[in-house]
C-alpha cells in the first residue's frame, strides 16, 4: 500500500514560497485504483510526483509497500523507484527510438541485463497489445498507441506501483477508453497499485476504487467510488458532485495477453503487492 502523511511541498523563491500540496495525508490499499480529482492548479500533479519523490516533499513521509521513501539515500532511492511506473499526459517517448527501444531504456535504467532486456520489453508490448509495433518509432503510432507503448515500458520493470499523470487528456474519447481498459485489465492482472491523477470525471468514475478530490492543495474529500451507485450519498465538494455524470464502461475483468507469463508475476492472489 502506499501511505501518503503529512505531506508538503512549498515552491520556492523563499520570498514568496507557493505551497503546492498542504498537509496531504492518504492511505491507497494495496492492488487498488486511486483516482485523484480536482481543478487545474490544485496540486494533483505535485502530490503524485511525491510519491515517487520525482518531487520531494517539504514535510511528511511517504511510505511504499513499508519503505519510508523520503528516508532514503540517492541510490537506496533510485533502487525503490523501479516499484513505481509512470506515465504522462504527453507519453514522454523518445522519437528517435522505436518501441521496443523505448521500453529498453526503463530496463536499462533499471540494470537489467542487456541479453534480458529485449526479450522483457516485446513481453511488455505484448500485454498492451503492440507486439506487431515493435519497430515503429513514435511518429508512426496513434496517440492511444504511444501511451500503450508508454504503459509496457512503465510495466517492463514489474512495478508494484503505477503512477498515472493525466493519461488519457491528450488523445479522443475513445481511445480514453481503450487506454482506461488496458489499466484497468493491468491492476486486476498483475494486482499493481495504480494512481490516476486527472480533471476527467468519467475517467475517475470509470476505473477508479476510491477517489480523493484536491482544492487548494488539499485534499478536501474522499470517497469509495461505489458509494456514487448508492442514491442517497451525495459528495459534499462541488467537483464531487460532477462526478454523477457520463459514464465510461470497463470490463473490469477482462484477461491480459501475456500475463501468464511467470516473469510477469502471479496473479493477483498470488502475487506480492504493494
Ligand atoms: N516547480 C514548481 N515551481 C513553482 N510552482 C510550481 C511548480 N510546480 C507546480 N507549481 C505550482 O503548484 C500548483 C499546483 O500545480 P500542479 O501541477 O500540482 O496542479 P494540478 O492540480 O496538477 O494542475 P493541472 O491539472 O493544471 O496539471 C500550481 O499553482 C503550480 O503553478
Amino acid at each position: 500500500m502506499i501511505s501518503i502523511q503529512g505531506v508538503s511541498t512549498v515552491f520556492p523563491p523563499a520570498e514568496a514560497p507557493f505551497t503546492a500540496v498542504d498537509n496531504v495525508s492518504l492511505e491507497i490499499p494495496r492492488g487498488s485504483i486511486q483516482g485523484i480529482i480536482g481543478f487545474s492548479g490544485a496540486g494533483k500533479s505535485t502530490l503524485l510526483r511525491n510519491i515517487n519523490l520525482l518531487e520531494r516533499p517539504t514535510n511528511g513521509r511517504v511510505v511504499v509497500d513499508g519503505t519510508d521513501l523520503t528516508s532514503l539515500n540517492d541510490e537506496e532511492l533510485r533502487r525503490a523507484r523501479h516499484q513505481i511506473g509512470m506515465i504522462f499526459q504527453h507519453f514522454n517517448l523518445l522519437n528517435n527510438r522505436n518501441a521496443v527501444e523505448n521500453v529498453e531504456l526503463s530496463l536499462k535504467f533499471a540494470g537489467v541485463a542487456k541479453k534480458e532486456r529485449r526479450r522483457r520489453a516485446h513481453e511488455a508490448l505484448a500485454i498492451v497489445d503492440l507486439a506487431d509495433k515493435a519497430k515503429a518509432y513514435p511518429g508512426q503510432l496513434s496517440g492511444g498507441q504511444k501511451q500503450r507503448v508508454a504503459i509496457a515500458r512503465a510495466l517492463a520493470t514489474e512495478p508494484k506501483v503505477l503512477l498515472c499523470d493525466e493519461p488519457t487528456s491528450a488523445v479522443d474519447p475513445r481511445t480514453t477508453a481503450s487506454v482506461l481498459q488496458y489499466l484497468s485489465d493491468i491492476n486486476a492482472q498483475l494486482g499493481i497499485t495504480t494512481v490516476i491523477v486527472t480533471h476527467e470525471m468519467n475517467v475517475v468514475k470509470a476505473i477508479a476504487d476510491n477517489v480523493a478530490v484536491m482544492e487548494e492543495s488539499r485534499v478536501v474529500e474522499q470517497f469509495d467510488i461505489s458509494a456514487l451507485r448508492n442514491p442517497s450519498f451525495t459528495p459534499a465538494t462541488a467537483i464531487g458532485r460532477y462526478l454523477i455524470s457520463d459514464d465510461i464502461t470497463l470490463d473490469r475483468k477482462r484477461q491480459v495477453r501475456g500475463t501468464e507469463s511467470a516473469s510477469f508475476g502471479a496473479p493477483l492472489k498470488e502475487a506480492s503487492l504493494v
